[in-house]
């Protein structure tokens, strides 16, 4: 039975802020970025910006991963972490705040696992970085070899083998090479390594139940960090059965997924999926060795055994196998002083908190510049509605989002989008400028931008973008039924765009081009608004529907069985819909009543 997993915690929207917390009392020569709680960034103390005379390395990512990443922050690793919440890349924000506190002269790379989420904030703020002058690059990690080439555009997921790219690029940076050579490295790196893990039971999300996916005798090959369902269900069998699979897997000829061959030299890191006891982690290891030497002919030359890159409290680990040679087994020998690399650590102990620093031209706060009308005219009082009852009908169903992206994703949908439509409803009675429609889209991006992360959090913000600029364009102050169904248009194509999926990929667009499509469909054919809109608003939901018996192309779910992604359509399709029918509802009754 499913039941609610025992925590020791408080809020649980406050995990990730209260582990930074401790972390920076732990560790004297970390630091926190403070100011605005949305930004979650660890740093090196000694680091600051404007001076720093190497490559900063940053990395980060959801978080859920403890240690990871901020544990990495030293000399001669991380630079900076950026900390998104439980399974949610972080907000663009929060990593140009980053990017900014530790950047010099010579740049910066980031590090980023392969996640939708993390590859499009990490993305944007790079590019905005650039725009700022940084010199910013940007590496990919893909280390899984658990499962065939994912369907679709995802790539492979980044996992515990991430942690060795950032050592061999924390130590090429801290060695004084360019932004360029330590990119160089930092890739070659990540192309030399594959990981695969084993898990006996699922991570609970703080405030979420725990799943019952695993029974009794079960185990899961090949899972990922975030809780998704592994590529096998097996029965359970002696370690030593178990790492001979997992190495296989790994090195496995038809996959080629590392380059390694009989005679190479390789590293070994066995890393504890959170719920391990190191006593297990060392019977594993000290059944891999032999394994790797005798049975695959392999020189092993470092092992790492512990817990690097967790996921929350799963029990079971990761091996990874990266080929070594000269450079790279300088790069992991080299000195560093973050705290949870295999080393000592030490340093005075500096304040344990520095303001975020600002652009160059930093531009006000939404709020300070903008207020909600005190009378509001017709079209005020609609958007009021509308986005009232949109962000509530995303709010009751945040526990159903959370459940479904559980079974085909992360778990992390229904918080993430709730964390949005929350703050979208307090910033709107603070200072939505509700009588002006295209400041007020405007407005909803920067709330989404501001506390929402993940794949979800990123795209809302660009649709939101899209509508606005296509809004702006074409509105002089009443937005006609045309220009709205524009600006959905023009949204959803830059959804489409930087989110790189199609209609039938399995993903929000599926509600949302229907939505587009039909009410485009339906105002030529001259119907009344609020009847397209409604009519509009059932192809959404029938879309998102219809997405239980999609393939998926995009996202996390295309690492999901099929039999599973059946069992349930897609979360951020429902949610997608969800708020859409709720608008078009709230719209139409307010029609009525007038
Ligand atoms: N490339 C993409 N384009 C459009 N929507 C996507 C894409 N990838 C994933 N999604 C949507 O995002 C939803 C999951 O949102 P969220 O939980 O925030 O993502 P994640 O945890 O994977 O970052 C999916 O259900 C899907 O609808
Ligand atoms: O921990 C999770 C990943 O770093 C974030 O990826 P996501 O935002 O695509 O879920
Ligand atoms: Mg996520
Ligand atoms: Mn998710």
């Amino acid at each position: 039975m499913a039941c609610h997993g025992k925590k020791l915690l408080n809020n649980p929207s406050d995990v990730v802020t209260e582990f930074i917390e401790g972390l920076v009392e732990t560790y004297p020569a970390l630091q926190r970025l403070d100011g605005f709680p949305e930004v979650k960034v660890v740093l090196r103390a000694d680091v600051s910006g404007a001076t720093y005379d190497k490559v900063a390395v940053i990395s980060g990512g959801g978080s859920g991963h403890e240690p990871a990443h901020a544990g990495f922050v030293g000399e001669g690793m991380l630079t900076a972490a950026i900390c998104g919440d439980v399974f949610a890349s972080p907000q663009v924000d929060s990593i140009l705040a980053g990017i900014r506190a530790v950047t010099g002269p010579m740049g910066c790379l980031l590090i980023v696992k392969n996640y939708t989420g993390d590859r499009l904030n990490f993305g944007l703020a790079a590019e905005q970085a650039k725009s700022e002058g940084y010199k910013v690059e940007i590496v990919i990690v893909g280390d899984d070899c658990a499962l065939p080439p994912p369907r679709g555009i995802a790539g492979r997921r980044g996992l515990a083998g991430t942690i060795l790219v950032h050592k061999v690029a924390g130590a090429a940076a801290a060695a004084g090479l360019s932004l360029a050579e330590v990119a160089a490295e930092a890739k070659r790196a990540s192309e030399m390594v594959g990981t695969m893990g084993v898990a006996l039971s699922v991570c609970t999300l703080p405030g979420q139940v725990t799943s019952d996916r695993l029974g009794p005798g079960k185990m899961e090959l090949g899972l990922g960090i975030h809780g998704e369902p592994g590529a096998v269900v097996a029965d359970l069998q002696p370690v030593d059965v178990v790492v001979s699979l997992i190495l296989k897997q790994i090195l496995s000829l038809e996959t080629n997924y590392v380059p390694i061959t009989r005679g190479n030299r390789v590293v070994l890191m066995v890393n504890g999926l959170g719920a391990t006891p190191l006593m297990e982690l060392m019977i594993a290891t000290g059944n891999a060795v032999p394994k790797l030497q005798l049975e695959h002919g392999l020189a092993v030359d470092r092992v790492y055994t512990g817990s690097f890159m967790t996921s929350l409290d799963m029990a079971g680990f990761s091996i990874s196998i990266m080929k070594a040679d000269q450079a790279i087994l300088h790069c992991l020998d080299a000195a560093t002083k973050a705290p949870h690399w295999p080393v000592g650590v030490d340093g005075n102990h500096p304040p344990a908190k520095i303001p975020i620093p600002m652009p160059p031209s930093h531009s006000t706060k939404s709020e300070e510049l903008l207020s909600r009308p005190l009378q509001l005219n017709q079209q005020g009082h609609i958007m009021e509605v509308a986005i009232e009852a949109a962000a509530n009908a995303v709010i009751n169903l945040r526990d159903s989002l959370n459940e479904w992206d559980s079974k085909v994703g992360d778990g992390d949908c229904g918080s993430t989008i709730c964390r949005g439509a929350i703050t979208i409803l307090e910033d709107m009675k603070k200072y939505y400028p509700l009588n002006d429609a295209a400041e007020t889209v405007n407005e909803i991006g920067s709330s989404i931008r501001r506390v929402m992360g993940g794949t979800s959090g990123i795209l809302y913000n660009i649709f939101c973008k899209a509508a606005y600029a296509q809004l702006k364009a074409s509105t002089q102050s009443v937005v006609t039924s045309k220009q709205w169904c524009e600006a959905l248009d023009a949204a959803v194509a830059s959804i489409s765009k930087y989110g790189g999926a199609s209609a039938g990929y399995r993903t929000m667009l599926d509600a949302l081009i229907p939505a587009s499509t039909v009410l485009q469909e339906r105002l030529n054919a001259g119907i009344d608004p609020c009847t397209a809109f409604l009519l509009s608003s059932e192809a959404a939901l029938t879309g998102a529907e219809s997405t239980r018996h999609m393939q998926a192309q995009a996202g996390r779910s295309t690492y999901v069985s099929r039999e599973i992604l059946e069992s349930v359509p897609d979360p951020g399709a429902m949610a997608a819909a969800s708020w859409y029918r709720a608008a078009a509802l709230a719209v139409k009754d307010t029609y009525q009543a007038s």
